[in-house]
């Protein structure tokens, strides 16, 4: 599973990487910029168009540097400069800031004196001013640049990090981060990528393996983890020729209220489409033929009138999806106090039982441990109170998952399940799933899963990995407006069929394109691919 190492593990790993290989830092640095210049080569195949590299003094101007030599060996029109900005020049720089002269290159300062070299919108930029070591905002002269980058309207490649953004702490001044189309990222994911506040820092980025020491890196302890497809399949269990219903589990859906039946359809259908061997609903009297009629699938309960009141569920239940579309009046607040308080039976809770919880905290020492609490945002803005930033945010989210033995699903773009102490990020989805109900889906999903006994912490991984992945797979014949929640479920099968699919052979780019005698543009092969 991708770790997601701190900076500190990172600048350890290039030590052992060094000292394991018996080579230098420059050898490690040249063997970096070397791949750099690969993926750029690669993607212009020596379309004649202006290259500026942006170089701070450090290791990631050192990068740059790199970058610039091998661009300029091979042609490319290359316009190299270096920030000048203080004293602190890393010996690797140096060394390579020589190499570039050995081939008659002079790399041209900029000052505070200077004019800001004109960039066109028509240039590629590559920002290398600062990388992991970023310790401060940048001020005066850099951040004057890091605007006039941002100004220019080209297509940024940022290496490792836009600068300016922190790998491990919130920007304090936000017009001093390059906003970079992409960004090269070296060996592993980085937190900061994953977080909404760095939305607008860079579009797209993946990760370039740099070969760093792979036994330091196993080794390595770590918190946070991003989640792929190797990380879910080995969870899913095939069916054997003699199951039976009986064997998949039942899943009951509590919620919904007058005007809100919806929430309830789509988990219900949702948690029969992901295999529950049985689906009950139960649901307000006033939702009963809405739900019969649109979900034949399914068996019914009802409580009272309008809105759920007795949570008297007469089944036995595998697991009990809880809160879509349920409503917070007063009768619902009681009579679900109760359920909680008798309750045995695992737990997936949503929207209005989540809401309840906000506002009756005690509540949540009745959750039985290992249920699944799946908040948007704002949900669990209401559980926790406001946070600082989305490092705070992230520190609530353990820290509340830890002390109710809980597993939290954080929905977002990069949806972050919490399960003692650790989190780990999904990495599928699109903003297609920004639509009405999709929350309500995944409530099904994850409660279907449990019913046919995947552990909680796996049926919140794969449900949500599986969820994402329909968004996905469904935008070869639709955009992400037309996508709706139902969408979802019925790309369930496509995202499990792909879940179990070997992945493709991968032609190298620069093979596939010289088979196609295809020039690539520089914004081509920019999708996340990680
Ligand atoms: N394993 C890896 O990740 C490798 C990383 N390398 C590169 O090394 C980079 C890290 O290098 P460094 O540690 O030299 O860090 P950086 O190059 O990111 O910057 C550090 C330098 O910038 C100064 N600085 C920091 N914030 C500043 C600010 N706001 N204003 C002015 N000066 C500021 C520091 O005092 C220091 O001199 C990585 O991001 C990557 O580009 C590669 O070259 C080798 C392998
Ligand atoms: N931009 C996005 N990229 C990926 N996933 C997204 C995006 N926007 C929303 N989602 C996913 O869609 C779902 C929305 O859930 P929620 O806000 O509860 O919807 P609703 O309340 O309408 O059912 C979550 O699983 C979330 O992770
Ligand atoms: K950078």
């Amino acid at each position: 599973m991708p770790k997601i190492l701190s900076v500190k593990q990172l600048y350890a790993a290039d030590t052992a990487t060094v000292k394991k290989n018996d080579i230098s830092f420059i050898d490690l640095m040249e063997h970096v910029g070397t791949l750099c210049f690969q993926w750029i080569h690669d993607r212009l195949q020596g379309d004649p168009i202006t290259i500026q590299i942006f170089c701070g003094t450090g290791n990631n101007g050192g990068d740059g540097l790199v970058i610039a030599r091998h661009l300029k060996q091979y042609g490319y029109n290359v316009k190299t400069h270096i920030i000048n900005c203080g004293n602190d020049r890393s010996e690797v720089f140096l060394k390579n800031y020589d190499r570039l002269k050995e081939i008659g290159v002079w790399a041209e300062m900029i000052t505070c004196e200077s004019e800001l070299p004109a960039v066109s919108e028509n240039d590629m930029v590559v920002d290398a001013i600062f990388g992991l070591g970023l310790s401060r905002k940048p001020e005066n002269l850099i951040k004057k640049v890091i605007e006039h980058i941002n100004g220019s309207n080209a297509f940024v490649l940022s290496i490792d990090f836009p600068s300016g953004l922190y790998a491990e702490k919130s920007v304090t001044d936000t017009v001093s981060v390059v906003k970079a189309y992409h960004t090269l990222t070296f060996q592993t994911p980085k937190l900061a990528f994953l977080l909404p506040e760095n939305r607008y820092y860079t579009k797209t980025w993946e990760v370039l393996d740099i070969g760093l020491d792979a036994e330091y890196i196993y080794n390595a302890k770590t918190d946070n983890y991003l989640l792929y497809k190797q990380d879910i399949k080995p969870m899913y269990r095939f069916r054997e020729k003699f199951s039976h219903k009986g064997e998949f589990g039942h899943a009951v859906i509590i919620g919904g209220s007058y005007g809100k039946m919806g929430a309830v359809t789509l988990s219900t259908k949702a948690a029969i489409s992901i295999g529950s061997g049985l689906v009950t609903a139960h649901i307000p009297q006033c939702g009963y033929q809405i739900i019969q009629t649109s979900v034949p699938e399914i068996m019914v309960e009802v409580d009272a009138e309008n809105e759920m009141q007795k949570f008297d569920i007469n089944i036995n239940a595998t697991v009990i999806g809880i809160g879509v579309g349920m409503g917070t009046h007063i009768e619902t607040v009681k009579g679900f106090t109760e359920f909680l308080n008798k309750n045995k039976v695992p737990l997936v809770l949503d929207a209005d039982a989540l809401n309840i919880i906000s506002k009756n905290k005690e509540l949540l020492k009745l959750v039985p441990e290992n249920s699944v609490l799946t908040p948007h945002p704002k949900e669990f803005e209401r559980l926790v109170g406001k946070w600082k930033n989305d490092y705070d945010k992230l520190k609530k989210l353990r820290s509340l998952s830890k002390k109710h033995k809980i597993i939290i699903v954080l929905k977002g773009a990069y949806s972050a399940i919490a399960h003692e102490g650790a989190l780990f990020f999904n990495s599928t989805g699109n903003p297609a799933l920004s639509t009405a109900g999709s929350g309500d889906v995944l409530t099904g999903i994850i409660t279907g899963l449990i019913a046919q006994n995947y552990h909680p912490f796996e049926a919140a991984k794969m449900g949500v990995y599986l969820h994402g992945k329909t968004s996905e797979l469904a935008m070869k014949t639709k955009v992400y407006e037309t996508f709706i929640a139902s969408d979802i479920i019925d790309y369930l099968s496509s995202a499990i069929m792909d879940l179990l699919m070997k992945e493709p052979k991968v032609v190298p780019q620069k093979e596939a394109e010289s088979k196609n005698d295809k020039k690539a543009k520089p914004d081509e092969g920019t999708e996340m691919y990680i």
